[in-house]
């Protein structure tokens, strides 16, 4: 709802409706009443609109998006208008955020002043829709065409600061200061000054003259930035037209453009995408925990054993997220290395602004260098990141066991390994549990955690507290060879050979991926990440090429399909960008480039194994490159590791990159339909049978297809829950 009070001649109108002030029905009718009340009262002088508790309003209710509440009147954008056709000043007073229909709000109002702390912007992008309450039009007409551009094609929230230096924000209220009395003071100041050019639909863009230059150059940024999305093409698309038209026309062009979006499946993955973040923090260990009944213990103190990449951005996260910070390395050549890097870091964010002068002093004095684990004896959670070795793993824990208090928590950045046989080496598996972080650490959203059988609840609720101090996207789930993220890229990866094998050569596939929306094709990362880590992993389970007793097939390993051309390139000394050639070749920068020294092999491989390359569809390499990993998505659902798709799909975008306008491999598959998703994998089935597992379907997926066809993704596991309690 709205509340209406008086302060003597000035009528405040504040939203509330908790927590974030959204624009839902119920209140957009209360702000039109009130707007009303205030209009006809001729005591009243002038009008200030502001949002109770937390914030200004943060956008339209998107829980009412795709639903019919959400077109009924009064509309956001009429609000707008009844505030900017008001005879008295009416004065946004923001304090928090004022985002999408929030801002929009503002701009109907004459005048706007916001807290020095405040943020503006028009995220709407991020939905996959458009501001569709005439911010397209009204934005550019105060901080012109480029500044509007960026704003809205990329959505970005801006502090009030800058909105002020844009001529957005009228007056900065100090830190400290009294938002509402000052949005008071300086609404009466405004009575009796004129309005004509306050009201933004008769003010034009000023650098209107320029909109093809800058439509050519924010139309190159985006295609770069946003790969495959629809939403920012359309937002510029629809801005360009305040230049060239009417405000009544590029009103209707703004909403002819929200049409197109909203009914595209790109909003509703986004939209999916929005609440699935938030989801994912309500975790769910089942018969041993979840988020509203575990407490987590409270963590002052953190260490860190192992300094490599991975050790040294864990660190750096938890000096971020305010933790003492015990870096170890039991080599002191190590350590001094390790060290030396985290404080250039830190120095580093320092100079770029990122952290201020009193948070990098705090880093630094937190940080305390260790060379033996009797120096860690009193923390509370350890963090270990050495080498992916479950041996040398098992030898630490046993000896971290030995050495820490009783309620240290004992952490694993296994990407792998058997949390619960790491655990054994312990005497307190209940306090063991993995926490998997993406390289590089400091930098990637996502943390995978990992809870054991044996972990109690304390455990997990500690971990997933510490993932939300560190600001990370934190998801749960349960333990086995590879976790969701790792199982399931493992057969995108098998499966990318294959089709070398068979058809394509690496730039084409990647090629089909780009256009997918990836940033990068599957053998451009393999290149970035080293093609020697798969090889590793390759040589741990004795399947490389190389390690083959002479006469074995090239392309079996027991029952099962191999391709060995990874193993090729990694024995030809191809490791990837870091030596400059790897499935591309590199010429002093990042840019790939198709090698014909890559073709040679495959095509010598070819050869030798009479295989005559097919023409392949972009089609067929799409789904061949994502299905596999979308079947194994629907068995570690069935198995109880993740507890529900978006947590897969939340894996995906943050740590794989996954395009979030496509909302992840589960989402993807429901926006395809599973009838067709189950088809195709059959069929791969059928063809390939036991020699390729990866196309087994899966089994909760053909109960799903047969009983329910295509059910909504929300309803997949409790549909399965009701199926399994009945059997
Ligand atoms: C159909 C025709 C329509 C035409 C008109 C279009 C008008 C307009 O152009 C479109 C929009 O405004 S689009 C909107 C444009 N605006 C945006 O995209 C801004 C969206 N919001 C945000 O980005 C973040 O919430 C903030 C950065 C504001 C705060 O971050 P923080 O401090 O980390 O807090 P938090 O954890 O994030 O949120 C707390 C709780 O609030 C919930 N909730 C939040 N916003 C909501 C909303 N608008 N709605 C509903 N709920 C919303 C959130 O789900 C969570 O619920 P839970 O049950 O507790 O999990």
């Amino acid at each position: 709802m709205a509340l209406y009070s008086r302060e003597d001649d000035v009528a405040i109108i504040a939203v509330n409706n908790p927590p974030m002030n959204a624009l839902s029905h119920h209140v957009r009718k209360d702000l039109i009443k009130f707007l009303k009340v205030a209009e006809a009262d001729e005591n009243v002088t002038a009008i200030v609109l502001c949002g109770d508790g937390r914030t200004f309003p943060v956008g339209a209710d998107i829980k009412e998006f795709h639903k019919s509440v959400s077109a009924l009147g009064p509309t956001i954008i009429d609000i707008v208008h009844a505030l900017e056709k008001s005879s008295k000043p009416t004065v946004a007073a923001i304090h928090g955020s004022a985002l999408g229909g929030g801002l929009e709000l503002a701009l109907g109002c004459h005048y706007r002043i916001a807290m020095s702390t405040s943020k503006v912007g028009l995220p709407e992008v991020k939905l996959g829709i458009l501001p569709g309450a005439g911010g397209t039009q009204r934005l550019p007409r105060v901080i012109g065409l480029d500044n509007a551009m960026k704003w809205i094609a990329y959505g970005h929230h801006h502090p009030a600061g800058v909105g002020a230096s844009l001529g957005l924000i009228d007056r900065i209220v100090a830190k400290g200061g009294d938002i509402r009395r000052s949005a008071i003071l300086f609404a009466r100041s405004m009575v009796g000054k004129g309005l004509g050019q306050r009201r933004l639909s008769n003010v034009s863009v000023p650098d209107a003259s320029k909109v093809e230059e800058l439509m050519a150059k924010h139309l190159k940024e985006v295609g770069l930035r946003t790969r495959g999305a629809l939403a920012p093409v359309v937002c510029l698309q629809v801005i360009k037209s305040s230049a060239l038209l009417s405000y009544k026309d590029g009103l209707e062009s703004e909403r002819q453009g929200m049409m197109t979006l909203l009914a595209s499946s790109e909003s509703k993955a986004q939209i999916y995408s929005f609440f699935s973040e938030r989801q994912v923090s309500k975790w769910n260990a089942p018969g041993i925990a979840n988020h509203a009944t575990a407490k987590p213990m409270q963590v002052r103190s953190i260490a860190v054993v192992g300094l490599g990449t991975m050790g040294r951005g864990i660190a750096i996260s938890s000096l971020k997220a305010g933790k003492k910070t015990y870096v170890v390395e039991l080599n002191s050549k190590a350590l001094a290395a390790g060290v030396k890097y985290i404080r250039g870091y830190i120095e580093t964010m320092k100079k770029r602004a990122q952290i201020s002068e009193e948070q990098a002093a705090a880093m630094q004095s937190a940080i305390i260098p260790v060379s033996s684990y009797n120096g860690i004896a009193n923390v509370d959670l350890v963090i270990e990141a050495v080498f992916e070795n479950m041996k040398i793993k098992k030898e630490i824990f046993g000896k971290l066991d030995k050495v820490c208090k009783p309620s240290t928590i004992l952490a694993s950045n296994t990407s792998t390994l058997d949390i619960d046989e790491i655990a054994s080496a312990t005497k307190r598996p209940e306090k063991v549990a993995g926490m998997h972080f993406f390289a590089p650490a400091h930098i990637m959203l996502l943390l995978e955690n990992i809870y054991g059988r044996k972990s109690s609840a304390e455990t997990i609720a500690t971990i997933m507290d510490i993932g939300k101090q560190m600001k990370k996207i934190t998801v749960l789930v349960g333990n086995c060879v590879g976790f969701v993220g790792n199982r399931m890229y493992g057969y995108y990866t098998t499966e990318s050979v294959f089709i070398l094998e068979e058809a394509a050569y690496p730039e084409q596939v990647d090629k089909v991926l780009t256009d997918y929306g990836f940033a990068m094709g599957r053998f451009q990362v393999g290149d970035l990440s080293g093609n020697d880590i798969g090889y590793k992993i390759r040589t741990g389970l004795g399947i490389t090429h190389k390690q083959q007793p002479a006469g074995t097939p090239e392309r079996k390993r027991g029952v099962l399909r191999y391709c060995p051309l990874g193993d090729f390139l990694v024995e030809k000394g191809r490791l990837g960008l870091k030596v400059g050639k790897g499935w591309y070749k590199y010429e002093g920068s990042r840019t790939p480039i198709p090698d014909p020294e890559v073709r040679k092999i495959i095509d010598e491989y070819r050869t030798r194994h009479h295989i005559v390359p097919r023409d392949i569809s972009s089609e067929e390499v799409l789904q061949r490159m994502l299905y596999p990993l979308i079947n194994e998505g629907f068995k570690i659902l069935e198995e109880g590791i993740a507890a529900n798709p978006w947590d897969i799909d939340m894996i995906y975008q943050y740590g794989y990159a996954w395009p979030r306008h496509t909302g992840g491999p589960m989402y993807y598959a429901f926006t395809i339909g599973l009838p067709q998703v189950l088809k195709v994998i059959e069929e791969h089935w059928k063809a390939a049978g036991a020699s390729e597992p990866h196309w087994q379907p899966s089994t909760m997926l053909t109960w799903l297809v047969e009983n329910h066809g295509n059910p909504d993704i929300s309803q997949w596991m409790p549909l399965m829950q009701k199926h399994k309690s009945k059997t």
